[in-house]
């Protein structure tokens, strides 16, 4: 283990009663009969955090973020595996925790210095910067347990981050501090960041994360689903949310890389209308990083003698039907096969555009220059892509800048 956090394997669970008395009945029982339910809220994770990285936790409600934090910070204990911590730490975890509510926000100062190790005179040094920071006026002299949550995430603010730790964890508290604290606070933990602070860093807003951590974890029912560089955690973490928004459940649309509806042998249908069927779609792979080769292949069959301006078209669009890009043959004046028999066509994007995000490709069949469809199929297959952070928005265009004055 060298990393400035090692954590192996911990598993957290908590003991669930069904009713208060229940506790106390299992703690006193004479044959320890078990009162309780266990709830695996971590199981089984494995981090290694380097000196100097910014880490963003991203999850959803209860998937074990602020847990994962307690167990780094000491509040609370692993109920197996180990955690090894390599430097002193300073944590704003909930709002107000740490804080006695009797005292005042300055006693309050000294109280987390205390802990934090540094001497009364030392944080005399500090208590200015500090006051400055937090900028709550009069109430530094006022017992904390009349400030609004505004000025606890100020204040315990202030204090972590003016105490030089050698690993920040941050959960939540930017989101209560209006815009002007926010960008103070980010400014601040940019400049630790570039003293060498570890910043550990959860965020509903995703796209926090993706600009100020270097890398992001995701945990998912207590597990870690995904890690790496925070963009492409971030796009995979939001297509998940997206997609799970729009169902309004767990399930994840699963990525098609191929189609396939067709038979081995070519058989004309029995029903008459039948003129002509898309009967495979296959995607060269269905995870891209942007700028790669998308190459999709489009096998249809012709039932009649000659189909007179047959196209193939393919859209591509958004998970929420957002409508992108949908060329076809006839547009592009490329003759495809229109006689009977089975036939297969390429679509090629040399270097595709797009930044971040899933996508799905409709295939469509048609004559009449467009206006009569002989078969579709919606969402036939799916791809991802995911990339490191060097831009923004759907797609890259290609643009430059100058310096005018
Ligand atoms: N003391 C506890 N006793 C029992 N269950 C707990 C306890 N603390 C947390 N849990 C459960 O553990 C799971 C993980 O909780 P945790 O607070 O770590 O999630 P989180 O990802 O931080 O959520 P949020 O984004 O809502 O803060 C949740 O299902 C929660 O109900």
């Amino acid at each position: 283990m060298d990393g400035i956090i090692d954590i192996k394997n911990i598993v957290k669970s908590y003991k669930l009663y069904d009713k208060p008395m229940d506790r106390f009945k299992e703690a006193i029982h004479p044959f320890k009969k078990n009162y309780h339910k266990e709830f695996v809220a971590l199981n089984g994770i494995t981090l290694s955090v380097e000196k100097g990285d910014a880490i963003g936790i991203l999850g959803k409600n209860g998937s074990g973020k602020s847990t994962l934090l307690k167990l780094i910070t000491g509040v609370l204990t692993p109920t197996s595996g180990e955690i090894e911590i390599n430097g002193k730490i300073s944590a704003i975890l909930e709002l107000g925790a740490g804080f006695n509510p009797e005292y005042t926000g300055r006693e309050n100062i000294y109280l987390n210095g205390l802990m934090m190790g540094y001497t009364r005179e030392k944080m005399d040094e500090k208590i200015g910067a500090i006051i400055d920071f937090a900028d709550i006026g009069v109430f530094i002299d006022q017992a904390v347990k009349v400030y609004s949550s505004g000025m606890f995430a100020r204040l315990a603010f202030a204090v972590s981050i003016n105490v030089e730790p050698d690993i920040l964890i941050v959960d939540e508290a930017l989101a209560v501090g209006d815009a002007r604290f926010q960008t103070k606070c980010i400014d601040k933990m940019k400049e630790l960041k570039s003293k060498g602070t570890t910043i550990l860093f959860v965020s509903h807003a995703s796209e926090q994360v993706k600009r100020f951590c270097n890398k992001a974890v995701w945990i998912k029912n207590g597990r870690i689903e995904a890690e790496g560089d925070s963009s492409e955690v971030v796009d995979l973490y939001e297509d998940y949310m997206r997609y799970s928004n729009l169902e309004n459940s767990d399930d994840v649309i699963e990525l098609k890389e191929s189609a396939e509806v067709s038979h081995d042998d070519f058989v004309i249908p029995s029903n008459p209308d039948i003129l002509s069927l898309i009967t495979k779609v296959n995607i060269n792979k269905n995870k891209f990083k942007t700028f790669d080769e998308v190459e999709v292949e489009v096998e249809y069959e012709v039932y009649e003698k000659t189909i007179p301006g047959l196209l193939v078209g393919v859209a591509l669009y958004t998970p929420d039907r957002e409508y992108i890009f949908g060329p076809n043959t006839h547009l592009e004046k490329v003759k495809i096969p229109d006689i009977r028999g089975r036939h297969k066509v390429k679509y090629v994007i040399p270097s595709l555009p797009l930044l971040g995000g899933t996508y799905q490709l409709d295939v469509g069949l048609f004559n009449n220059e467009g206006i009569v469809c002989l078969d579709y199929k919606q969402d036939v297959v799916s791809f991802n892509i995911t990339n490191k952070y060097f831009s923004e928005g759907l797609v890259y265009i290609n643009h430059k800048w100058e310096i005018l004055n």
